[in-house]
C-alpha cells in the first residue's frame, strides 16, 4: 500500500511536473510568438519606410487669388495603396501634380523616393526614374502603335531596342493586350487604351504609381478591369499608388482613403485590413 501510495505520488509529481514544463512550454511559446510578432513589426517598419513626405504644402494661382492647396501635410509609406477623394475643386489634381513634380509649390516641403522636390533640380530625372503616370486621357501618341507607346518611358534607360520591345510585349501580356501591339491606339476601346497606358506607367520600373481618375471615363465593368490590373500591379510588385478618383466606391478599394476640402486633408481613414480579401464589384 505504501509502495503503491508512493508511486501514486510520485506519478502526481511526475505530472505536476510535466504539467508545469508544459505550461513553461506554453508561456514560452507564446513569448516567443510575441517576440515574434514584434520582429514582424519592426521588420515592416523597417522595409516600409515612408516614400513621401508632405509638410505645410501651400499653392495658389491667380496671383494668390485662387488657393489651390492649403497648408497639406502627408506621408505615405513604401507599398502602400492611397486614394485621393474630394469634391471638384478641393486640390486633388494639383495635389497629385506636385507628387509627380508636374508642378511647383509655393511653399512647405514635399519629399519623394528621396527626391526633394521643393528644391526644383534633378526633376526631369526624378519624373523619368521613380514616377509612372496614368491619366484619365490617357495621353497615348496616337500615329504611333500600342506597343511602340509602351517603349516610350524606356528611352531615358539603357536598353537595347530588342530590350525594349521584348519588355513592352511582356507588360502589354500583363494588361492582356499583347495581341493588339502592332495597332494604333485609335483603334482601341477606352478601357483598352487605359491598360495600354497602365503597362506604359510600368515601362521604367517605378516606385510609384500616380492616377488620376484612372475610371473615370469607363462604363462599370471596364472600370473592374482597370482597377483589377492597378490592384495586381500594386500588390505583385509592392509599386507605391496614389489613386485621384471622385467615387468612393472606388477610393475605398484603397489601403486608405485621404479625404481633400478647400486644399486641406480633412480625413484619413485606414482601410487595410478591411481590404485584405477584398473582391471588386463590377
Ligand atoms: N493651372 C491653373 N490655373 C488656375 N487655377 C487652377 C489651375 N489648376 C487648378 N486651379 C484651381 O485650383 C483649384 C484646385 O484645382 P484641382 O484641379 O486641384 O481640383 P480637383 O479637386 O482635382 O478638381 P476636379 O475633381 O474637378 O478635377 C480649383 O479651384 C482650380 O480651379
Amino acid at each position: 500500500m505504501v509502495k503503491n501510495d508512493l508511486t501514486k505520488t510520485n506519478e502526481i509529481e511526475n505530472i505536476d511536473e510535466n504539467n508545469k514544463n508544459n505550461n513553461n512550454n506554453d508561456i514560452n511559446n507564446s513569448v516567443n510568438k510575441d517576440i515574434n510578432i514584434n520582429k514582424d513589426i519592426n521588420e515592416n517598419n523597417i522595409i516600409k519606410e515612408n516614400i513621401v513626405e508632405i509638410k505645410g504644402l501651400e499653392k495658389s494661382y491667380e496671383k494668390g487669388n485662387i488657393k489651390a492647396l492649403n497648408g497639406i501635410d502627408l506621408d505615405i509609406k513604401e507599398g502602400e495603396f492611397v486614394s485621393i477623394i474630394g469634391p471638384s475643386g478641393s486640390g486633388k489634381s494639383t495635389l497629385l501634380n506636385m507628387l509627380g513634380a508636374l508642378d511647383i509649390a509655393d511653399s512647405g516641403t514635399i519629399n519623394v523616393a528621396g527626391y526633394d522636390l521643393s528644391k526644383n533640380k534633378n526633376l526631369d530625372e526624378f519624373r523619368s526614374k521613380k514616377i509612372g503616370f496614368i491619366f484619365q486621357l490617357h495621353n497615348l501618341i496616337p500615329n504611333i502603335s500600342v506597343v511602340e507607346n509602351v517603349e516610350i518611358p524606356m528611352f531615358e534607360g539603357k536598353l537595347s531596342s530588342k530590350d525594349r520591345r521584348t519588355l513592352a510585349l511582356k507588360l502589354l501580356d500583363s494588361v492582356g493586350l499583347k495581341d493588339k501591339a502592332k495597332i494604333k491606339p485609335t483603334k482601341l476601346s477606352g478601357g483598352e487604351r487605359q491598360r495600354v497606358a497602365i503597362a506604359r506607367a510600368l515601362a521604367n520600373d517605378p516606385s510609384i504609381i500616380l492616377a488620376d481618375e484612372p475610371t473615370g471615363s469607363l462604363d462599370s465593368r471596364t472600370s473592374k478591369k482597370i482597377l483589377d490590373q492597378l490592384n495586381k500591379m500594386h500588390k505583385e510588385k509592392n509599386v507605391t499608388l496614389i489613386m485621384v478618383t471622385h467615387d468612393m466606391n472606388v477610393a475605398k478599394l484603397a489601403d486608405r482613403v485621404i479625404e481633400v476640402l478647400d486644399g486641406k486633408i480633412l480625413k484619413s481613414t485606414d482601410n487595410s485590413l478591411l481590404n485584405d480579401n477584398i473582391t471588386i464589384e463590377g
